[in-house]
């Protein structure tokens, strides 16, 4: 509206000389005319000049008294026509502040007579001072003296009146060609694309702000398991990298070549680099040996263990590999217990689907000391759910090649009303640990978890990948705000 109304006026007109008298003769808001003026200025439709006027306002004091009187009128109202009244009198009918001004002004007025007692000088006066304030608000023009006394009494103050005047552009036309922001497809197929103009980018321009900091619930769920690893003790293991080897995903956990979790239906191998560089070769042997033939107490596998199974990259799919390599750098120094865990990304070669999907979070613990038993892997497990709210657990004998025994995790879901599997633990092999280098009674107790399911429970997700992945619901996010995450 404003922009045809500048446009329009000067098709006809050399100038549009005052932007604030142009808004009030055309009904508009001075605010949208600069706009629009700058907008157009900025296509050099038009040519504009700052033009800049004072003028004054009424502070809060001033507006007061425009509305109730100036405080020299108030007191001189106060004052009874006929006799006096005692000072203290006077001061009981009046606000302080009116009292004070009103007394120094209407003694200086000479308008009363200023003692203990007070009485009139003058029967009637003019509300001057209020007069003057009325016209001020009404955009009237006042003699210089009349404002320099306003001024001095901090009724009023100057203000900066911004405007522009106004004339055609090089660019200018009646109508602003409408230019292009996106590049359609119509665009392409009708082939206007090429008598369009598009509008520049503005680098300058700033985003709109963000409401506030917010967190992915994968994370603050993340540093929630992390906030009880350590309030239980636990150093967090380096998490490596996601490539890696099979020896260390699968061979030095006393997994056999032929396991089916091996195959590439459920393993991701990498093509390129699609081997290992470097592998501890007196340890590769001793697990060779273990796996072939046995010994600490097993009798092993008893197959044909091939190097070129072991050195297969994949990406990694549990980070037990994560805890395997830990343990092995450990079993070299001389023995000390330890506590420790680790959150990272594991991959699998799985369908997805509401609930899987082929790359994930595990959670991951582990205990190492003398002489731990099966009691000792449930009463930490206890400990450690039950900080996370879950306290009614159950343990399902299970099987894993690298710990025996070994135990399926569960917990009754009181909103689903059933027992739901939330991890898998045991202890690990002497096949596994001995090879390390390990003491023989040196015992580790062991647990992995998804991140992903309990924070999908926490959160009330019934669909994984409104969690994670390209397909997320980025109002989960904003509903994490930053400052819950507890860092
Ligand atoms: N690696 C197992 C979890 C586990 C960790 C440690 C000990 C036992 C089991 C899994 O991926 O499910």
């Amino acid at each position: 509206m404003a922009e045809d109304a500048i446009l329009g006026y000067l098709a006809t007109h050399d100038e549009i000389s005052d932007s604030g008298i142009f808004a009030s003769q055309h009904g508009l808001q001075h605010n949208d005319v600069v706009n629009v003026i700058k907008s157009l200025h900025g296509f050099r439709y038009i040519d504009a000049e700052d033009i800049k006027r004072e003028s004054w306002v009424l502070t809060d004091e001033g507006k007061k008294y425009a509305a109730e009187g100036s405080p020299e009128v108030q007191l001189f109202l106060a004052v009874p026509p006929e006799g006096s009244i005692s000072k203290d009198e006077l001061q009981k009918k009046l606000d302080p502040s009116v009292f004070k001004i009103g007394c120094s002004q209407a003694g200086k007025n000479k308008w009363v007579d200023m003692g203990k007692q007070v009485s009139r000088k003058v029967q009637h006066v003019e509300d001057k001072v209020k007069d003057l304030l009325i016209r001020i608000q009404d955009g009237q023009e006042l003699r210089k003296e009349d404002l320099t006394s306003l001024k001095a009494r901090k009724l009023i103050v100057a203000q900066t009146w911004k405007g522009y005047s106004v004339r055609k552009g090089p660019n200018y036309a009646p109508n602003r060609k409408k230019v292009a922001t996106d590049l359609t497809r119509e665009n392409l197929q009708k082939g206007d694309w090429k008598d369009l103009e598009f509008k520049e980018y503005n680098f300058n321009a700033k985003g709109p702000p963000a409401e506030a900091g917010h967190v992915h619930p994968l994370l603050k769920v993340k540093q929630q398991f992390r906030n009880i690893f350590v309030q239980m003790g636990f150093e967090e293991m380096p998490t490596n990298n996601y490539v890696e080897s099979s020896f260390w995903n699968f061979d030095a956990l006393f997994q056999p070549q032929q396991h089916p979790a091996r195959d590439s239906h459920d393993t991701f191998f990498l093509e390129a680099p699609s081997t290992t560089k470097q592998l501890p070769e007196d340890y590769v042997e001793l697990v060779k040996n273990v796996h072939k033939d046995g010994g600490y107490g097993s009798r092993g596998y008893n197959y044909d263990w091939k190097r070129e199974e072991a050195d297969k990259n994949l990406l990694r799919t549990h980070t037990t590999a994560v805890s395997t390599r830990m343990l092995y750098a450990l079993a070299k120094e001389s023995f000390a217990p330890k506590r420790y865990f680790s959150i990272d990304r594991v991959f699998r070669n799985e369908s997805v689907d509401r609930t899987h999907l082929a790359e994930f979070h595990q959670i991951e613990g582990l205990v190492c000391d003398r002489g731990l038993t099966l009691g000792d892997l449930i009463g930490v497990l206890d400990d450690f759910f039950s900080r996370l709210g879950m306290s009614k657990l159950k343990f399902k004998p299970a099987y894993n090649p690298y710990t025996e025994p070994s135990m399926e995790i569960f917990s009754y879901h009181e909103g689903l009303g059933k027992w739901v599997e939330i991890g898998n633990s045991g202890m690990f092999r002497p096949e596994m640990l001995l090879p390390m280098g390990f003491p023989e009674d040196v015992c580790v107790i062991a647990w992995g978890l998804s991140l992903e399911r309990p924070t999908m429970i926490l959160n009330g997700i019934d669909n994984i990948r409104d969690l994670f992945g390209h397909k997320v619901d980025l109002s989960l996010i904003k509903r994490n705000p930053i400052c819950r995450i507890g860092l």
